[in-house]
């Protein structure tokens, strides 16, 4: 494999139909990896471990933990922020935001193997998006959500419209997403959809998953 092949270097576009971006606080005490099995069971086809407030230590135990279950599975495990994290864990991909590790510098640290989202925030983000050696981009928020309370504003669907214009790259939508606007937002140009509470908040996640899966897939025919 070269080192800028994508789609998602070897896993290909349809594994960000349905991406799991975890939250601890919103698991209710539940273990997270029971969350995670969950919603694999139900359908998300790739997971992002969030963990904003873990020690480095802990964060690579529980992206091993996360890694072992997905892997059998042939699900991606994505690690937010955290290149090293990512390098520890034996992680497929990397998400990083704006003022995280620079994109070119992730690339020279990661193998080849390993893919990298990028979120972005605004038009001339998704311009300079072109020059960079990225896997996909992660249009956050389109909605208004108060799980990420630093969010930046939101794209909206004419924003996330305006994004699919600008570039050729697969294109995660992030923000306010559940079953009832998965559809909506894949007709205005994204490849795929991220969710956190929807299926970390969700009584019984399997079933959030699988509902979110259906969504998805009707929304691409
Ligand atoms: C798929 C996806 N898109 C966007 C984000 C947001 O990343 P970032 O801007 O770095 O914010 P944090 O998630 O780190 O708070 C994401 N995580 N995933
Ligand atoms: C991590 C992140 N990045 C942009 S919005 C967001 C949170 C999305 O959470 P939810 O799916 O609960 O709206
Ligand atoms: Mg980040």
């Amino acid at each position: 494999m070269t080192e800028h092949a994508t789609p998602m270097r070897g896993w290909g576009a349809e594994a960000l139909r349905l991406m799991l971006v975890t939250d601890d606080a919103l698991a209710g005490g539940r273990p997270l990896e029971e969350i995670v099995a969950a919603a694999v069971q139900g359908g998300v086809s790739c997971v992002q471990l969030r963990e904003k407030h873990l020690g480095t230590r802990a964060f690579v135990a529980r992206g091993r933990a996360l890694k072992a279950l997905l892997a059998p599975r042939r699900v991606p495990l994505v690690i937010n922020d955290r290149v090293d994290v990512a390098l520890a864990c034996g992680a497929d991909g990397v998400h990083l935001g704006q003022s995280d590790m620079a994109v070119e510098d992730a690339r020279r640290l990661l193998p080849p193997a390993v893919f990298i989202g990028w979120s972005v925030e605004t038009l001339d983000d998704v311009r300079r998006a072109a020059a960079l050696p990225l896997d996909y981009l992660g249009t956050s928020p389109v909605f208004a959500t108060t799980t990420k309370l630093d969010a930046a504003p939101a794209w909206g669907l004419d924003g996330l419209r305006a994004v699919r214009a600008a570039t050729a790259l697969p294109l995660v939508a992030i923000g306010g997403l559940h079953a009832g606007n998965a559809a909506q937002v894949l007709a205005h140009g994204a490849d795929g959809i991220a969710v956190v509470s929807a299926i970390c908040s969700a009584a019984d996640p399997e079933a959030a998953a699988r509902e979110l899966a259906l969504a998805v897939a009707e929304g691409a025919r």
